[in-house]
């Protein structure tokens, strides 16, 4: 693995507060508009990215979800970067763990998920971040139904919070994540080292980085909080 200490930031092709307060754009609208023009000037990037041979890039992406799901330059970028620059891609989604308190919020995060997953083509883990903060509050058990989501958690609960017209909606939700069962998550806590490790694992294992690699599982008591209290 190389090292570089020079990071290329799109900052330097364009700003989203130029492009907001220049074309009168929200932040949503300002950071398509980025985008597409980051998708004009794809020499800009060939050259501040420059050669890499056997090295490891991270692409940290901008937070809004609408850049994954509703557009296609992702899908354009992701192209560029496979078939002009030969690069090995694997996309790393995260999703933070508080959303768990929220079962709509979390499984709107699962559709998001695998809307991504199947916009950008590519080897794809999913990430349940920033465990630590959830740490205590959630029955091991529990937990697991969240990493490898469990559409009844959205059946049971959310039926009986939400009004009798949307119960055809949230069944066919549930049916929706039942069928395509691609999603679950990896967990992760940035601050402790082994867990930081496994999910390198599985993006090694993803891209091929190295042929003999074998993804770890997270272990047991890397999940496990309390039992005596529920979120
Ligand atoms: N407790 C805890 N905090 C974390 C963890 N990872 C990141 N943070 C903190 O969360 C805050 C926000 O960081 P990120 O979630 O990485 O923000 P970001 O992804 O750059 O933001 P967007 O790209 O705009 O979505 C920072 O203060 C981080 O230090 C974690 O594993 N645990």
């Amino acid at each position: 693995m190389g090292t570089h200490n020079r990071r290329p930031d799109i900052r330097d092709l364009i700003s989203l507060e130029d492009v907001m307060e220049e074309m009168d754009f929200g932040p949503n609208g300002g950071l398509i508009y980025c985008f597409e023009f980051l998708m004009q000037n794809l020499d800009w990037l060939d050259e501040e990215l420059g050669e890499h041979e056997d090295d490891y890039l991270i692409f940290d992406m901008p937070g809004q979800i609408e850049l994954y799901t509703h557009i296609p330059v992702l899908p354009s970028l992701i192209n560029h970067l496979k078939l002009n620059l030969h690069f090995r891609l694997c996309a790393a989604y995260l999703l933070e763990s508080p959303f768990l308190v929220d079962k709509t919020k979390y499984f709107a995060g699962v559709m998001s998920a695998m809307s991504a997953m199947i916009m950008m083509e590519i080897p794809h883990i999913n990430i349940m971040s920033k465990m630590d903060l959830i740490k205590g509050q959630i029955k091991k058990r529990e937990l697991k139904r969240y990493l490898d989501p469990d559409p009844l958690l959205l059946a049971d609960e959310i039926n009986s919070k939400t009004n009798p017209k949307f119960h055809s909606l949230n069944e066919a939700i549930v049916q929706l994540i039942d069928d395509f069962n691609m999603v679950s998550f990896l967990p992760l806590e940035s601050g402790n080292e082994e867990s930081v490790a496994a999910i390198l694992s599985y993006v090694d294992d993803a891209t091929q980085w190295a042929e003999d690699q074998e993804p770890k599982e997270p272990k047991d008591e890397e999940l496990e909080g309390s039992e005596e209290v529920e979120i």
